[in-house]
């Protein structure tokens, strides 16, 4: 697509399940996506895995936190260091913790000292203006997930959905121009995703996932933990709302009476629960769910969910999208926004009251 003003950015992720950095460029003018760029992924090892695990809960300040964000701030910029044609970065860092009611939002890990390292503007701290301004700080990738479905051409409402940690649903209109425009966009967090398996599978298996959904596939869900699950006062919380990857602790205890593969296929049913729950929140009914982030790898989560949201649950590689990089593809988009003054969030994305465009720019 030929989109007057576009210019190259460059995003990237360092999610909550911690795997590594994902980074990927976009040519925008932070209204349209003209084209996706190359990508690429810096894997954390096991010791900086643990250095960061170590951080998550704590504040700028609090007990390692510095050790933390000088790592993330190292893995960044060998990973963005490979790239060349870059206009602007957008670095999320790395949350370790989120608490928009109480003490903020806090991603570990300094633009600024990017922008010095890079030579290029880096933007950068995308949640704490909108939480400052009484926003749930998350999600911020549906105002991309807008220009995707327009990027892709859809026609109809649909919804995004990612499978990370924690699990975060986009409805999206696609015939309505703009992602602040009322009836665009409605967002919220699902519940947790991958994160209580990969919990699970370290816990009996000492391995840190379930490649595939393989035992889950094997096993037998027990509906009445479903059921208790359901109840958690989160689900009857009207969106926008986001979580902490610790706002649901009882997960293990929960499945403790079941055998390993029932135990994985429960909680895995709970997660696509979780995300049916949420989906009775569309103002419009969608005949698609997309889904990107890891999840998607999950046989026995993209089954349960086919199940439980009776629609089409498909992988966003369907609409020519690549899945594994929607959420460092996001943050190039918003950087540009952030670049040009244009809002990031809104009412029905993370709940603040007007629009608002969060982000520091730090220029080298
Ligand atoms: N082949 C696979 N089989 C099963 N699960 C997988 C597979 N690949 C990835 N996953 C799951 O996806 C997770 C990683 O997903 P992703 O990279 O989207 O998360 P993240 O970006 O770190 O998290 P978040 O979006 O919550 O910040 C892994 O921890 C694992 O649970
Ligand atoms: C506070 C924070 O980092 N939240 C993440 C996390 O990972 C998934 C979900 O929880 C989502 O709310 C968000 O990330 C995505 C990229 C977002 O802001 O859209």
């Amino acid at each position: 697509m030929r989109v007057t003003g576009a210019i190259w950015a460059l995003g990237a992720m360092s999610g909550t399940s911690l795997d590594g950095v994902d980074a990927a460029m976009v040519l925008t003018d932070g209204h349209s996506i003209a084209e996706f760029g190359p990508d690429a992924y810096r894997v954390y090892t096991d010791p900086e895995r643990a250095v960061i695990r170590a951080a998550f809960g704590q504040w700028p300040g609090e007990a390692g936190v510095a050790e933390a964000a000088e790592l993330v701030e190292t893995a960044h910029a060998q990973v963005l260091s490979r790239f060349s044609g870059v206009d602007v970065v957008g670095f999320h860092g790395q949350t370790l913790a989120h608490d928009p009611a109480g003490r903020g939002t806090h991603q570990a890990g300094n633009g600024a000292l990017l922008a010095g390292v890079l030579g290029v503007p880096v933007v950068w701290d995308f949640r704490s203006t909108d939480v400052q301004l009484g926003g749930q700080g998350a999600p911020l990738a549906p105002f991309f997930h807008h220009a995707c479905a327009r990027f892709a051409g859809l026609t109809a409402p649909v919804a995004f959905l990612n499978l990370g940690g924690v699990g975060n649903l986009t409805w999206v209109d696609p015939r309505v121009a703009r992602p602040d425009d009322p009836g665009a966009l409605m967002a919220f967090d699902t519940g947790p995703a991958n994160a209580p398996v990969n919990d699970l599978m370290l816990a009996r298996r000492g391995l840190a996932q379930d490649a595939g959904g393989a035992l889950a596939a094997s096993g037998t869900v027990d509906e009445g933990v479903v059921t208790a699950f359901l109840s958690h006062p989160y689900f009857f919380k009207m969106p926008p709302k986001s979580l902490d990857r610790n706002d649901f602790p009882g997960q293990l205890p929960a499945v403790a009476h079941l055998p390993d593969a029932d135990a994985a296929a429960t909680l895995v049913a709970c997660a696509a629960a979780a995300v049916a729950r949420g989906a009775e929140h569309f103002p419009l009914p969608v005949a698609r769910v997309l889904v990107c982030g890891g999840g998607r790898h999950n046989a026995a989560l993209m089954a349960q969910l086919a199940l439980r949201l009776g629609v089409s649950v498909e992988p966003v590689e369907a609409i020519g999208l690549n899945g594994d990089m929607l959420e460092a593809q996001a943050f190039a988009y918003l950087a540009v926004r952030v670049m040009r003054g244009l809002p990031t969030s809104g009412p029905t994305t993370t709940g603040v009251r007007a629009a608002v465009g969060g982000g520091q720019i730090s220029r080298p």
